[in-house]
């Protein structure tokens, strides 16, 4: 019994003193207490490879790296790569020759002590690094993103530098990597900062105002200038969210839809563009039911691409269904290609024009104007001289139709015109990484920005009735900007932003 209370009491004064530690600890990360534990991770791809990467990071690093390298050796020159034996620790077999690498904290990525191990990309020299370092004492597998997650703690990025480096990760596209590699660099967190800055500043005159005006110890003019600052930068925030959605977009992928009468050649333009038969083509009208996706590359931004069945009224269930589906996704789309077959126009312009009205008016919603869309005239192989002139003229002499271009799926012909013309229209539909300010990326930063926004029409409805009332405002709008950089709340948002990280990262 005695034995059991002693237990008791040692196994509190250890829990006291390990909750002490860890706050202490806590307060100085300014995150959660992980640190104690050292993690590992093969951090390059998965599969037989070249070279693969694996990563250490936590106090127990340098051990690792002594005990795979043999004790005797020295610790590598920080941040020079070193030719080493890396050996069981236990076994002492001789696992592969390769290079390793020392980044003693803060210096490194997670700002804690760190290594890397350059081996030989085969499977089972990687599990053979990968389970000697699991043999070691306070060493565990990594979770996914807990490497990016504790530099994250450790002030090395701010949220949205966190979320680019996400992105480039998973970037496909020319523009997409731009885009995000801005975003990693801190060009949108250093708007958001500053913006926090200008508002941190105005309340803390706001304040001042509260707590000296009785004293006359404050002037009136300082509340004038807080007025001034908080509607430039009022008019600042909603700019940038009047983006059209372009930066999320290009981060998503523009959402083109395929559309038109049956047997137009829909299902044969989506395998030209993806260059893959991925739609069954066939000369049987009717033949497409289900939306067929597909993602591509149009010059260096991303398009999701959708085909769908070909508009007409039928009495098969099936196929009403698929009709229904492609007037949804007509809806949902950023870009409309309407396909029609121009084998079938007739010869004179004015009886031209008025058909392909009449068939986008099939296709887009009612009311929709032509900017959404583009025309494809296929078929092209199967035009007389006469049917080509009358085309060309209609689509001379009407300015209200879309941006249109004629080609054939079958020869080729006219493809690489009406490419560059998808690509225009892509290109308008995203933002541009190159020039401006740095764009929207996320449909979280919109939220909290309208939050903030919200938040700063409080500040304009008090301000004459209860300035403190108003302050609260102004401190609300801070929130909500400190939770796009993650310096307010993170720990909610976090498992959202880490979501999508893979291990190793
Ligand atoms: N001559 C010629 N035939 C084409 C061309 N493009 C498609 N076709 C043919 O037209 C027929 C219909 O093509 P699809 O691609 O299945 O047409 P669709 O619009 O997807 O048809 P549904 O899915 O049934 O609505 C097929 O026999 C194709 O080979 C073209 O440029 N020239
Ligand atoms: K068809
Ligand atoms: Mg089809």
């Amino acid at each position: 019994m005695h034995c059991v209370i002693g237990e008791v009491a040692r196994a509190s004064t250890f829990l006291a003193r390990a909750l002490r530690c860890s706050t202490i600890k806590r307060a100085i990360n300014n995150g959660p207490d992980s640190t104690s534990e050292t993690i590992f991770a093969l951090s390059s791809g998965q599969g037989k490879c070249g070279v693969a990467v694996i990563r250490i990071s936590g106090p127990a690093s340098a051990l690792a790296l002594r005990s795979l390298t043999g004790p005797r050796q020295s610790l590598p020159t920080p941040r020079k790569a070193m030719l080493r034996d890396l050996i069981h620790p236990h076994s002492k077999e001789m696992l592969d020759r390769g290079l390793v690498l020392w980044f003693p904290g803060p210096h490194s990525f997670t700002g804690e002590d760190s290594a890397e191990f350059h081996v030989h990309g085969g499977p089972a020299v990687i599990s053979g690094v990968l389970e000697a370092l699991g043999s070691l004492p306070n060493l565990r597998p990594a979770d996914a993103g807990e490497f990016t997650r504790r530099a994250f703690h450790a002030g090395k990025l701010d949220l949205t530098e966190v979320e680019g480096l996400g992105d480039l990760i998973h970037a496909e596209t020319e523009a997409q990597r731009r885009q995000a590699l801005r975003q990693m660099a801190g060009d949108l967190g250093r708007l958001y900062r500053d913006w926090s800055q200008r508002l941190t500043q105005c309340l803390a005159h706001v304040e001042a105002f509260i707590d000296f005006s009785e004293d006359e110890l404050m002037e009136h003019g300082v509340l004038n200038q807080v007025e001034e600052c908080l509607s430039v930068l009022r008019g600042e925030i909603e700019e940038h969210l009047r983006d059209e959605r372009k930066g999320e977009r290009l981060r998503s992928g523009v959402q083109v839809v395929i559309a038109g009468a049956t047997n137009a050649g829909k299902s044969s333009l989506l395998n030209l563009l993806c260059q893959r038969p991925a739609a069954i083509v066939s000369p049987v009208a009717g033949t497409t039911r289900d939306v067929v996706e597909s993602c591509v590359d149009i010059g260096g931004f991303p398009v999701l691409l959708s085909d769908t069945a070909g508009l007409r009224d039928t009495l098969d269930s099936v196929e009403r269904e698929g009709v229904r589906r492609a007037r949804e996704r007509v809806q949902q789309a950023d870009l409309a290609l309407v396909v029609v077959d121009s084998s079938q126009l007739f010869q004179d312009a004015l009886h031209i024009a008025a058909a392909l009205s009449t068939q986008l008016a099939e296709v887009l919603p009612a009311g929709e104007g032509p900017a959404r869309c583009l025309l494809v005239l296929n078929k092209s192989d199967l035009l007389s001289e006469e049917q080509h002139r009358g085309i060309m003229g209609a689509l001379r002499e009407r300015g209200d139709l879309p941006r249109a271009c004629l080609l054939s799926c079958h020869t080729n012909s006219g493809v690489n015109d009406f490419l560059s013309l998808l690509k225009d229209a892509v290109q308008t539909l995203c933002a541009d990484p190159l020039t401006g300010g740095p764009s929207l990326t996320q449909a979280r930063h919109r939220a909290h920005l309208l939050e903030c926004v919200r938040a700063l029409a409080q500040y304009r409805q008090y301000r004459d009735l209860d300035l403190a009332l108003a302050a609260e405002g102004v401190r609300l709008a801070l929130t909500a900007l400190g939770r796009i950089t993650g310096r307010v709340g993170a720990e909610e948002i976090l498992d959202i932003v880490f979501r999508d990280f893979c291990i190793g990262k």
